[in-house]
């Protein structure tokens, strides 16, 4: 589909992505409200589609990503997703995950500017959206959490590259507890870049949609004139920062969990403490697992082989190589919603290393090929100092 020409808006397939062209702006807005917009595979694509095509076109200057709805986007669509892998077999969730991770990659090395609105829910692929763009704006509305390890799954769309660049060993909190963070708490550790009020929000849209260049030392202007710097709340995570580093640098989810476990004994009053482990003790063991790993590996690497090395995993746990844990997650937390996930095996100790090592090697099968990524040269400088 064409660019649709200036102040009109186009839509695809059911109306679920949106695209309003403003001079030289482009708005791509998620537009699945009820199911706070969680990415379809029909919204990947066209994502993809739109993102290849912006690159090559020089009237395109500056994207614009938002939500429709109370959130800017749920994660992927886990629900139907989990659902077509068990109807149509291991090759559709190849496929699915596949063309997002491509969409955040390219995303991640666009040459031109992109600004996402991140007011409302922002999870799961809802930050790979949005975070390997050159600018976040958060607001007080802001809800972001990696919340896999609860689903069975693993912060995937190339998260292990963007917790990974966090203060401390804060990523590795993140991922693990899936614990949520509100708008400042975004800024603070550097996931947004900016923080605007959720009522100046339009304000700032209708500006950035006169912007007529590439220029990302303008655009931060503009976003610049609606900014405020908000206060982090006293029981911010970001204040535990001593103790998350002392806890999550140890090496194992063993060693954390007992390091944990060791303050909670000295404080039992430590709401936080308490809720941290038991937001542990309730993810997926093999999830908690991985995810570490995962985390670990992505610091020394680049956005590409995260996103790679990310492929592989999650291929695994489509296709229920070593535990049907993702399928069990999603129909627990998103089908029958009893919140009552049956972990197998259940326990930290029961999932061994030699196990956690398959999930990072490639898939033994002759229909999988790894993921194939366009060469972009020089452009990962840029990607390095997104964050
Ligand atoms: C805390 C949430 C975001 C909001 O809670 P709420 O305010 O009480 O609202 P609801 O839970 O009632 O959500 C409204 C509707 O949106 C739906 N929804 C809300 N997130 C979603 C969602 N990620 N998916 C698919 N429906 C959703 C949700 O099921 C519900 O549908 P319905 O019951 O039909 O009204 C809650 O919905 C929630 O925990 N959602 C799951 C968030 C989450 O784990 N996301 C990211 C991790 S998973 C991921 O990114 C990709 C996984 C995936 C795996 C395999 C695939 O093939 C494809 C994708």
């Amino acid at each position: 589909m064409a660019s649709p020409p200036s102040g009109r808006t186009a839509s695809v397939d059911s109306d679920q992505l949106l695209v309003e062209a403003n001079g030289s702006t482009r708005t791509l807005i998620l537009n699945r409200p009820k199911q706070l917009n969680a990415l379809s595979s029909t919204m990947i694509k066209e994502l993809l589609r739109n993102f290849i095509a912006y690159e090559k076109d020089d009237e395109v200057k500056l994207l614009i990503m938002k939500g429709k709805g109370r959130a800017f986007c749920a994660g992927g669509d886990a629900a139907a997703g989990s659902q077509s892998i068990l109807n149509e077999g291991w090759k559709w969730g190849a496929n699915f995950f596949g063309n997002q991770y491509l969409l955040n990659y390219r995303i991640a090395t666009c040459i031109k500017p992109q600004v996402s609105l991140l007011t409302g829910i922002v999870m799961g692929g809802g930050a790979g959206v949005s975070l390997h763009g050159r600018f976040r704006v958060a607001t007080d509305k802001t809800v972001f959490a990696m919340p896999e390890t609860a689903l069975g799954l693993f912060p995937d769309v190339g998260a292990s590259y963007f917790l990974s660049r966090l203060p401390g060993f804060y990523g590795e909190y993140v991922a693990l507890s899936g614990a949520r963070l509100d708008g400042a708490e975004m800024l603070a550790c550097g996931l947004a870049t900016h923080f605007v009020h959720s009522n100046r929000l339009l304000l700032l849209e209708e500006s950035l949609k006169r912007v007529d260049t590439s220029n990302p030392f303008v655009v931060c202007g503009i976003i610049d004139q609606f900014t405020e710097q908000p206060s982090l709340k006293e029981n911010s995570s970001l204040n535990r920062l001593e103790i998350i580093n002392k806890c999550f640098s140890k090496r194992t989810v063993e060693e954390i969990m007992s390091a944990l476990e060791q303050i909670m004994a000295s404080n039992l009053a430590d709401e936080w403490v308490v809720a941290t482990i038991l937001s542990l003790r309730n993810a997926s063991p093999s999830s908690l697992k991985i995810s570490l790993r995962s985390i670990r590996e992505g610091r020394t690497q680049t956005i590409g082989e995260c996103l790679r090395r990310e492929y592989r995993m999650v291929c695994h746990i489509v296709r229920g190589d070593f535990s049907r844990d993702f399928f069990e997650g999603c129909r627990a937390i998103l089908i029958d919603k009893d919140q009552k996930p049956m972990w197998m095996p259940p326990r930290l100790e029961q999932v061994d290393d030699d196990t956690v090592e398959q999930y990072f090697s490639r898939i033994d099968d002759p229909q999988w090929e790894e993921l194939n990524l366009p060469t972009k040269h020089s452009h990962g400088r840029n990607v390095e100092s997104k964050l």
